[in-house]
C-alpha cells in the first residue's frame, strides 16, 4: 500500500465509525503500540474533519496480558494512557496496524477489562492478512491482504519510520 492507499483507507475507516456510531458521539479511539498510536491520532483527525469535533485518542498497553509472557518474560511494559473522559459506557474503538492471529487483541480486551466498562468496543485494522488463532475479527479494515504464514506484512509510518508504506516480505514466490 502507497501513503495514497493507506490516506484513503484510513478516510474510509472513519467514515464507517462515525456511521456505524450514528456520530462521533461517545467514541473513544485506542491504539495499540506502537504503529496503532499514530494510526489511532490519524482516525481521529479525519472524523474530527468531518464531524468538527474532537474525538478523544489514548494508548492501550498490552505487554502485561500477553499469553506468551512465560515463554518471553522480559518485555518493557508502558503505561496505557485513557482520555480524561474515561472509557465507561463508551463505545471504545481499538487500532492496530495489523490483524493476525488475533491474539493482541484479546490481550488489549483483557487490558481494557481492568480499566473500565465501555458501552461497545470495536476494532479497527490498517491491514487483516487472515490465520486467526481466536474468534476474533475487525469490525473496520483497511485491506485484507491474504498471506502465506511465513510471510509478513511491514507497516511503516511517517510518524515513526519517516515515511508511509505496507510492504510484504518473505514467503514462496508466486
Ligand atoms: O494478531 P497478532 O498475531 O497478535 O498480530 C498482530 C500484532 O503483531 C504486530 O505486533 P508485533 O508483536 O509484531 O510488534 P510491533 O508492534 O512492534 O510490530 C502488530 O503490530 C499487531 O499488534
Ligand atoms: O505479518 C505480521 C504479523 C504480525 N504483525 C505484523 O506486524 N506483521
Amino acid at each position: 500500500m502507497s501513503a495514497d492507499d493507506i490516506a484513503r483507507a484510513l478516510r474510509r475507516i472513519g467514515h464507517e465509525i462515525l456511521e456505524r456510531n450514528k456520530g462521533a458521539e461517545g467514541l473513544v479511539l485506542l491504539g495499540i503500540p506502537s504503529r496503532g498510536v499514530p494510526l489511532a491520532r490519524r482516525l481521529a483527525a479525519a472524523i474530527s474533519e468531518v464531524e468538527g469535533t474532537q474525538i478523544p485518542v489514548g494508548e492501550l498497553d498490552i505487554t502485561l496480558h500477553r499469553d506468551d509472557l512465560r515463554r518471553h518474560p522480559v518485555r518493557a511494559a508502558h503505561r496505557s494512557r485513557i482520555p480524561e473522559t474515561g472509557i465507561d459506557d463508551r463505545v471504545v474503538v481499538l487500532v492496530d496496524d495489523v490483524l493476525y492471529s488475533g491474539r493482541t487483541i484479546r490481550a488489549a480486551l483483557d487490558a481494557l477489562s481492568e480499566l473500565g466498562r465501555p458501552r461497545a468496543v470495536r476494532l479497527a485494522v490498517l491491514v487483516d492478512r487472515g490465520h486467526r488463532e481466536l474468534p476474533i475479527r475487525a469490525d473496520h479494515v483497511g485491506k485484507n491482504l491474504p498471506t502465506s504464514r511465513d510471510e509478513r506484512i511491514h507497516v511503516r509510518l511517517a510518524e515513526l519510520d519517516g515515511l508511509d508504506v505496507v510492504r510484504i516480505s518473505g514467503g514462496e514466490a508466486r
